[in-house]
């Protein structure tokens, strides 16, 4: 039996500015426990505006969200907060490191937030991150002062400080040339492999997309192919 983590039912979006407009239809799928997934389709199909809803950041849309079988429906901001900080790993296209910052404090940063452990264990859990993905020499270094390749990878660090049970991702090879794209996607695909990762990533990078286990292709806010 498959372990589902995350499923959305019959999810329906519109956004009203000033007339309506159905941004997302009856959008039905589920994710098992460390499944690589990627959503692609053309620019305005809706890929982000459902990262949004599946990240819990958005909460006005019909439908449902389930993340390990327990409805989001009818929770409060906070509760959300928590489950985002304690269960969602994110890598974006701009990696929004704070430059004034470490490279290590940056990686901290989710793990603070959360209140559940102790500022040493947090430093101990980031600086194996940060081991895991080949970079600790960079710990110490401030943020700015690392290439742009490395400013991602920190970011996937930052992002699996927590032990999410999903990393989502908006485009996180956007802005990288291709080396780094790939080295993005083979840190993605090791993750996957390596430590059952469940990943869901947002991209109109075909290649990157059909490397993956599994593509939801979008059109005009339905899914075409799952
Ligand atoms: N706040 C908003 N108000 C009104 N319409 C919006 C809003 N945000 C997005 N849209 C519209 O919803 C549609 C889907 O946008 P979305 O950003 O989800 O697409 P996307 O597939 O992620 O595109 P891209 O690949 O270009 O980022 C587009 O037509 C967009 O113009």
């Amino acid at each position: 039996m498959q372990d589902i983590i995350l499923e959305a039912r019959h999810i329906n979006k519109q956004f009203h500015d000033p007339v309506t407009v159905q941004v997302l239809t009856d959008i039905t799928f589920s994710i098992a426990k460390g499944e690589f997934v990627s959503v692609t389709g053309k620019s305005g199909c809706g890929k982000s505006t459902l990262l949004y809803i599946l990240s819990t950041m958005d909460t006005d849309y019909d439908g449902d969200l389930l993340i390990e079988g327990v409805s989001m429906t009818g929770k409060n901001d906070a509760a959300l907060a928590r489950i985002r900080n304690e269960k969602i790993g994110f890598v974006f296209q701009f990696h929004y490191l704070l430059n004034e910052f470490t490279v290590l404090r940056n990686v901290m940063l989710p793990g603070m937030k959360l209140n559940k452990y102790s500022e040493q264990e947090v430093e101990h859990r980031a600086l194996e991150r940060l081991k895991m993905l080949g970079i600790e020499h960079l710990a110490h270094k401030m943020a700015y002062r690392v290439s742009g390749g490395e400013k991602q990878r920190i970011a996937i660090a930052r992002a699996l400080v927590n032990d999410p049970f999903i990393i989502m991702g908006d485009e996180p090879t956007g802005n990288l040339d291709v080396k780094n794209s790939e080295m993005v996607f083979n840190i993605f695909q090791q993750l996957a492999e390596e430590h059952n990762q469940t990943l869901l990533i947002v991209t109109h990078d075909q290649g990157f997309a059909e490397k993956t286990e599994r593509i939801i292709e979008m059109e005009d806010g339905k899914i075409l192919r799952n």
